[in-house]
């Protein structure tokens, strides 16, 4: 379903009403390795604004250590910030409070490395079905039913749902991550460094199935990474991050074209272009 031409996605249904926000986040970790009563403190996350409506990608990025995984994980709901606020549906969400069931349905992620995000000793069929038997969803026939729908949106065969992740390529396996991502039918997806761990080969292939996928199903997407000329092509908006705040936002013209920040032009000044390299075609499931 996926081609190896890259499809932009841009500005496609996007919604006036942010389904997350967030105002003026921090998080601190205690540094690894600090002293115990004398702790250093690292500001990852140092006052950070965002929002994100159904229908846009809006794309963070930023080099190793400016902290894109924790403002990840305080999207996700994964982590309480340090101070600030998380608005979901414009009402406060705490990790604790009574909408965390809500939001887990509404906001979901994929990680970098879908080697180690899927369980090896799991078929890709109880993969998919986990979510909605966590979720109490559907009846044992409706949750089977669901399997063949993902996969068949992902574009895989319905024969991967009897293999495990360790059968199938890294390319296939990031298309089971993106189908569990989606077995809730969320509002949102934070893609944490989606295609870093994919050989080059099957990179453009699953950006495309990410836009295809965005725009179909009238997702917002968070799209992450170290790389911008990946964030280029798949992004609306997009955020530079740096020491924990974000440096430059706006449209990806606006940032590639006219960056008025000097750390987005040292970034667009190192970026190698990912995109291209030359795409192949992915290894047919059915011959497993
Ligand atoms: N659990 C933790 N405990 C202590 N420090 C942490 C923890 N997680 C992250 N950090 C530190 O916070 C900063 C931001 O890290 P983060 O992983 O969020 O950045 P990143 O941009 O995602 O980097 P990478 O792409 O390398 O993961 C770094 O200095 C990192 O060392």
């Amino acid at each position: 379903m996926s081609t190896t031409t890259l499809a932009g996605a841009r500005g496609a249904g996007v919604s006036a009403a942010p389904v997350l926000e967030l105002r003026d986040v921090h998080v601190h970790h205690r540094a690894r390795g600090g002293k115990l009563f004398h702790p250093t403190i690292v500001r990852a996350v140092n006052g950070v604004d965002f929002t994100i409506a159904r229908g846009e990608t809006v794309g963070i990025v930023g080099e190793s250590g400016c902290g894109k995984s924790t403002l990840a994980s305080v999207l996700v709901g994964l982590r309480e910030p340090t101070s600030g606020s998380v608005l979901f549906h414009d009402a406060p969400f705490s990790r604790r409070g009574g909408a965390r069931k809500e939001f887990g349905k509404a906001v979901s992620i994929i990680f970098q490395d879908p080697a180690t995000a899927l369980n090896p000793r799991m078929t890709v069929h109880d993969i998919l079905t986990d979510p909605l038997l966590v979720h109490g969803i559907g009846t044992r026939a409706s949750r089977s039913a669901k399997v063949y729908e993902l996969l068949e949106l992902v574009g895989l065969p319905a024969s991967a749902a009897e293999v495990s992740p360790a059968q199938i390529s890294g390319g296939q396996r990031q298309r089971v991550a993106i189908a569990r991502a989606l077995a809730l039918d969320p509002e949102l997806v934070i893609a944490d460094e989606p295609t870093s761990a994919l050989d080059v080969s099957v990179r453009a292939q699953v950006l495309n199935l990410l836009t295809d996928l965005k725009a179909k199903l009238n997702l917002g997407l968070v799209f992450i990474s170290h790389d911008i000329s990946t964030v280029r092509y798949v992004a609306d908006r997009i955020c530079v991050m740096n020491a924990g705040r974000i440096v430059e936002q706006g449209s990806a013209a606006q940032v590639f074209d006219n960056p008025t920040n000097d750390y987005t032009r040292t970034l667009l000044g190192a970026a190698p272009s990912l995109l291209a390299a030359p795409a192949t075609t992915q290894t047919p499931l059915e011959e497993l």
